[in-house]
């Protein structure tokens, strides 16, 4: 799913308009009509609702919505921003159309009964034609709205918000529990900084031209269900374990065998047809117990990897977790990198040894997935002010080191060689706990070893992680979940991947 800007958005609505039977009005009503349903399907008539409108197109919608309310006998206040421009077009036909009074803000003293606890606030206030940070009385209003309890949504996106960059510290921003956005992600979804004014978000769809967008660019993409299904391979029913990839699983220290054994158990229960784990000696008894399907190479050492013999040749390598980062493991690391000339996975420690001999990247093979999470990025390429710079700083490393990388966060995105993008937006913060990433790992390296291209072993990978994930915080709850009943929850995942 494309990840378009605003400017593309804007051309997408008006190639719509000149090429669809479709004027610009009918097009509002059916957003604002798409809004409505999805409020009719969450709230009862027992809410009252505040619609606070602006004065362009979004402003428009929420003149439409409101008048939609009304018209379905829903009890609904409804404010208009007073200031120095003129209504848009479509909002001024909307204005007119309404059939109650509407209240003119001047500045922020309106009233909202709060002991009615059912209360919820519509946002239509400004959308992506927002040209300069809030200021003034729209300031005052948000933060004032931004104070009262009660249900909060935004429609196409929290007034105040830009869609393609993210806010100052200082800036006012509508804060909803949900927005209802159009057709498209934007990419101030994407970004925690940005994300968490948003709430939750459901896109509308309301039927923007298809071969514009099929035909638009962007260099940014939302990983769908629809791509995982159009990518996925289900097994063959004539197929042998040999056709299912060889993979070796590098990690572990005294202390830490329970990463390694997590990204063993995940490559297991992801499909591979035969797993190592390569892992010092103290970790023999726990990874034969844990993960008795996987095979046991030792490290070379009781406590720590110092040796890593496997014939790089027909094997996949995932390296990393736990792994540490003694002297004799970083030689050994060097060794393995300057032996394998096929895609490998690296994480955790393998990138943070990395990060302190910066010219091992260049003995990355090339369309190698990496897995840092913000803080190992940060010290494999530097600091970044946020994490959409540093999204860009991974772009750019992705093309200049020939890799896959995946950086790990609430919306996890996956950079790849040729400069693209692709958000994962599965998952949930249940996840963010340790063990977490090791399983991810494990599952990349699965994937990669069935015969997956790199890159899409990667948008697999974390789709379903996050997937499982989900499925985990329903089962057992975002707090009591641990990392381990994401591999429990792999089945549903699977089971569920229309074919
Ligand atoms: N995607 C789609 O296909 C569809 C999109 N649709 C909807 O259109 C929306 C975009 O509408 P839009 O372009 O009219 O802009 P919008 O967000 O209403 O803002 C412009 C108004 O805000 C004002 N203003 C701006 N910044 C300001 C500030 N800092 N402080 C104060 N004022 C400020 C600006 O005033 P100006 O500065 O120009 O005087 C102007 O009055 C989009 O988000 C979606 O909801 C649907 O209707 C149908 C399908
Ligand atoms: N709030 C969140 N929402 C969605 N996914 C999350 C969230 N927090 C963490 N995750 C996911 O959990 C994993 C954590 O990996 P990482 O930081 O390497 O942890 P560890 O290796 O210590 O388990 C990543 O895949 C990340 O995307
Ligand atoms: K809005």
């Amino acid at each position: 799913m494309k990840v378009f800007n605003t400017s593309q958005i804007r051309q997408c609505d008006q190639y719509t308009v000149e090429n669809d039977e479709i004027s610009s009005i009918e097009l509002m009503e059916k957003a604002a009509l798409a809004c409505f349903e999805w409020i009719k399907s969450q709230f009862s008539a027992n809410y009252t609702y505040y619609v606070f409108c602006g004065k362009g197109n979004n402003g428009g919608d929420g003149l439409a919505i409101a008048r939609l309310l009304l018209e379905e006998n829903y009890k609904v206040e409804t404010f208009v921003i007073q200031s120095s421009s003129n209504f848009s077009t479509d909002a001024q036909i909307n204005f007119d159309k309404y059939p109650d009074s509407v209240s003119f803000l001047e500045n922020d003293d309106f009233e909202i009964q709060q002991e009615n606890k059912k209360i919820v606030i519509i946002d239509a206030l400004f959308g992506t034609g927002l040209n300069k940070p809030l200021e003034g009385n729209t300031q005052k209003i948000i933060q004032k709205l931004n104070h009262i309890k009660g249900k909060k949504i935004s429609i196409d996106i929290p007034s105040g918000l830009f869609s393609d960059s993210l806010p100052s510290e200082d800036q006012t921003i509508f804060k909803a529990d949900v927005t209802l956005s159009f057709q498209f992600y934007k990419r101030a979804f994407l970004h925690v900084e940005s994300a968490q004014y948003a709430g939750k978000i459901f896109i509308l769809d309301i039927g923007l031209n298809s071969k514009f967008i099929q035909d638009e660019e962007t260099n940014n993409y939302i990983i769908s269900s629809k791509s995982v299904s159009d990518n996925f391979k289900p097994r063959d029913p004539f197929s042998h374990k040999g056709n299912y990839g060889k993979v070796a699983l590098i990690g572990g220290s005294y202390g830490k065998i329970g990463s390694i054994s997590l990204s063993t158990r995940a490559a297991l229960k992801i499909g591979a047809g035969i797993v190592f784990t390569i892992a010092p000696n103290c970790g023999y008894s726990i990874l034969q117990t844990l993960a008795p399907e996987a095979m046991f190479i030792s490290g070379g050492d009781e406590k720590l990897i110092t040796e890593i013999k496997i014939s790089t040749e027909k094997t996949t390598i995932g390296i990393g977790p736990g792994l540490g980062k003694e002297k004799l493991t970083k030689v050994a690391l060097e060794e393995l990198l300057k032996s394998i000339q096929t895609p490998a996975v690296l994480d955790a420690d393998a990138l943070n040894i990395i990060s302190e001999n910066k010219s091992m990247l260049n003995l990355i093979p090339k369309n190698s997935i990496i897995t840092p999470h913000p803080v190992e990025f940060a010290r494999l390429f530097g600091d970044s002010k946020d994490s959409l710079e540093q999204c860009e700083l991974a772009r750019e490393m992705a093309k200049k080191y020939n890799i896959i990388i995946v950086l790990k966060g609430h919306r996890t995105a996956v950079l790849t060689p040729e400069g693209k993008c692709y958000y994962n937006i599965t998952g949930n913060a249940g996840m963010a706990k340790g063990g977490s990433g090791d399983i991810l790992t494990g599952m990349i390296t699965g994937l990669l070893a069935q015969g997956y291209s790199p890159q899409i072993a990667a948008q697999l990978g974390v789709y379903i992680h996050g997937k499982a994930g989900d499925y985990a915080a329903k089962k057992y709850s975002q707090e009591a979940m641990t990392a381990q009943d994401i591999i429990h929850r792999l089945p549903e995942v699977f089971l569920n991947i229309k074919k």
